[in-house]
């Protein structure tokens, strides 16, 4: 049970009761409706705010082709972001792939997924760099600073790329169609196209692959809120993660924004990105109007430059010290540090117990349903997360001058609902005469005409628009339904099918009966890290460990079919749905992506709802499922897998 500080309980029950009314305020009947996915949007214009910035069409075009039309290959990876990229190097360091047996295929021009996509200027990871950029170790790299800039973080993905010779087996600007099992070759046939920028025409290719990887990220496909008259503006407009720097002057590298000295610029949303964007758009534009649906919270940051002499002293210290440093972090993360456990890293997520409601916590046990304990348990965690949000708040009343800009830019829900965002310029930059707050309580922007965007009837001109509004997020959809792609297992049945019918339905989270040697990336049924990379590479390790079990069990020369049997993926989500009432603490959030604006709180359908609990991450946190995997393997069964080597008949089909 949560130890509840002491706290005025008039004054938690004021403050709940502000939550309460902030959330419903901002509830819409339409949920993630409210927003258009930019790729799909039907004007041009706006469709092709979604188009590649990026990428180098001509040296692209001019690489020979590295796919050999179905060819067979050992593995196929979907997605050149740090979760694909982790996969491959395990599946090269465990002996069961060589780079050349790997094909991996992106959307993107190039390595990083997430830090390919976004270059906006400002961009930072929001965890320390020491345990977010992955295989620190394995390079010797020392990151510059505590936080990355983006552009580091995207040449560290070139980085592992190279030193693991996967450089040239990446293919670029390519999306997957159809990824399906053949019966008769026991092997996933793939199909997808390769764009060729717009001077040439797209190529389709078929492959075939032993294993597939899914590693298609979350924050993928970017969103606008679909204002009234947004296609009749006639200014710039564009989403923070495809950066126009042609309108804004400037580079990822130079950050100088000079096109916007004579520029009115306004930048709707004031989540992760904004924080980051707004203080450097803010040194720039003419005049700046921020347009605020709901505050960000906003912690200090404390960047700091990496002190190289001693890093191999206070960081790096001893082999293994960085998946220490990610596991004493989780730890403070899920409110479950020993007492007087050393704060390796200090940073602003560790004093913030209070989000162990989202990110699950080891020291509740399975939890209690009955209305009355979950009504305790929330309660609970109001009251260890009131302190925290208190000096959020004074934090605001101390950095902007205005009481009154002051009061709108407070934030009025528990630091779960949310990600954390970490400034030291962002507030203050609200002092600044020509930085305007445009806070529309909760609505939004009523329309937006030929010059100006309009909130509550007043209409401000601008020359800019820049959202910085987000991404579609499939909350509850099959792991196919966040690539945009077809996946079709045994018997021709479809993975989306699957999850429809009975909800998520996997052996840790990551693989699913009839789906045999494809395995997924993601939170639902595994373990939700805060720090993405801590689990991306965690998963890469398991599913690894998996295959290679396999194979030792089928022998050399043999093809292994790795498979979860039904009875296995139905215990592991009976496990994951009784753990579901931990999280009922969330249910009453202000809408955003964690909740998916409000898709499904009301479902009352004990079916449906039932479904739901099965999507849920692993409530008991990431030390309590990492000891759950640590357990199964030291059973040494390789419980609830199905492993068997291709039939000969497969085989002489492929030959
Ligand atoms: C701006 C921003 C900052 C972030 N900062 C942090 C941070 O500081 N700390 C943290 O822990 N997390 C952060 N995240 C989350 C971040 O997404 C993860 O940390 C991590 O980089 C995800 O890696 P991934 O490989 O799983 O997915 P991604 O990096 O998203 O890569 C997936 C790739 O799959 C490709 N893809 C998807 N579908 C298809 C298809 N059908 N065909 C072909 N390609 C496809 C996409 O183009 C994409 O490039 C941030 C996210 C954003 C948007
Ligand atoms: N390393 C880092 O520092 C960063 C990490 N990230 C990661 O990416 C995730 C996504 O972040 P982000 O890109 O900021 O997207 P989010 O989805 O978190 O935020 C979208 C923002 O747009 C606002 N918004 C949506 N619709 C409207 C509207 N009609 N009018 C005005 N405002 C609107 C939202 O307000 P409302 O809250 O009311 O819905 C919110 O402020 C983060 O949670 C984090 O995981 C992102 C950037 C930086």
């Amino acid at each position: 049970m949560v130890t509840t500080p002491s706290v005025d309980p008039q004054k938690l029950q004021a403050v709940r009761k502000r939550y309460a009314e902030e959330a419903k305020k901002r509830q819409r009947p339409e949920g993630s409706a409210q927003f258009l996915q930019l790729s799909q949007a039907h004007e041009e214009r706006l469709r092709s705010l979604s188009d590649d910035p990026w990428a180098d069409h001509k040296s692209l075009n001019a690489k020979p082709s590295i796919i050999r039309e179905n060819a067979v290959y050992k593995a196929f990876v979907l997605g050149a972001g740090f979760g694909g990229l982790l996969f491959s190097i395990r599946l090269i360091e465990s002996g069961v792939a060589t780079a050349n047996d790997i094909r991996l295929v992106d959307a993107a021009g190039g390595f990083g997924g997430t830090w390919y996509w976004n270059r906006y200027p400002g961009l930072h990871c929001d965890l320390e760099s020491y345990m977010y950029l992955p295989l620190l170790e394995e390079t010797g790299y020392i990151p510059k600073h505590k936080y990355s800039a983006g552009s580091e973080i995207r040449q560290h993905a070139e980085r592992i790329a190279s030193k693991w010779n996967l450089t040239d087996k990446a293919l670029f600007r390519t999306t997957v169609k159809t990824v399906s099992w053949d019966d008769d070759t026991e092997l996933w046939t793939v199909n997808f196209v390769e764009g060729r920028g717009p001077s040439a025409a797209p190529i389709e290719h078929q492959i075939r692959a032993q294993y597939v990887y899914l590693a298609a990220g979350v924050l993928t496909r970017p969103q606008v809120p679909r204002i009234p008259g947004l296609h009749t503006f006639s200014g710039e407009i564009f989403h923070t993660a495809r950066w126009n720097y042609d309108i804004t002057g400037g580079s990822q590298e130079d950050q100088t924004l000079s096109k916007l000295r004579d520029k009115r610029v306004a930048v709707v949303g004031t989540a992760a990105t904004a924080i980051g964007v707004i203080p450097v758009v803010g040194k720039y534009a003419k005049e700046l109007y921020v347009i605020q649906r709901t505050p960000a919270y906003v912690k200090p940051r404390n960047q700091q430059v990496t002190n190289k002499e001693t890093f191999h002293i206070d960081v790096a210290y001893k082999k293994g010290w960085q998946f220490e440093r990610q596991c004493n972090w989780n730890s403070f993360l899920t409110n479950s540090a020993e007492p007087g456990q050393k704060n390796l890293v200090g940073d602003g997520w560790t004093d913030m117990p209070g989000y162990s409601a989202m990110m699950g916590s080891p020291s509740h046990g399975v939890v209690d349903p009955s209305p009355e304990n979950l009504e305790r348990r929330t309660t609970a965690f109001h009251a260890l997360d009131l302190p925290h949000m208190e000096a959020v708040r004074a934090r605001v009343e101390q950095a902007v001058k205005d009481p009154e800009t002051a009061e709108k830019l407070k934030p009025w829900y528990p630091s779960w609902c949310k990600r954390p965002t970490f400034s030291d310029t962002y507030l203050e930059l609200f002092n600044e005469p020509h930085v305007h707050l445009v806070d529309t309580d909760g609505k939004g922007p009523s329309r937006i005409t030929e010059r100006s965007i309009v909130v509550s009837e007043k209409e401000y001109e601008v020359d800019v628009i820049i959202f910085s509004t987000g991404f579609q997020v499939a909350r509850v959809g099959s792991p196919a339904s966040r690539t945009n792609t077809t996946v079709t297992g045994r018997k021709g049945q479809s993975l989306d099918e699957k999850w429809a019918k009975v909800g998520a339905a996997t052996l840790h989270g990551y693989l699913t009966n009839g789906f045999p040697n494809l395995f997924f990336s993601g939170t639902s049924q595994g373990t939700i890290t805060g720090n993405n990379i801590m689990m991306l590479n965690f998963i890469a390790n398991h599913i690894t460990y998996m295959i290679s079990s396999g194979e030792k069990r089928v022998g050399k020369g043999k093809r292994a079919i790795v498979e979860v049997t039904r009875e296995a993926e139905e215990a592991h989500s009976a496990q994951v749905a009784k753990r579901a009432p931990y999280f009922s603490s969330v249910a009453g959030c202000t809408p955003g992506y964690f909740n998916g604006y409000g898709d499904g709180v009301d479902v009352t359908d004990p079916e449906e709802k039932g479904k739901r609990e099965r999507g849920v991450v692993w409530s008991e946190g990431t030390i309590s499922f990492l000891k759950l995997i640590g357990d199964w393997k030291k059973e040494g069964s390789l419980k609830g897998l199905k492993i068997l080597p291709a039939r000969e008949l497969a085989y002489r089909a492929v030959l």
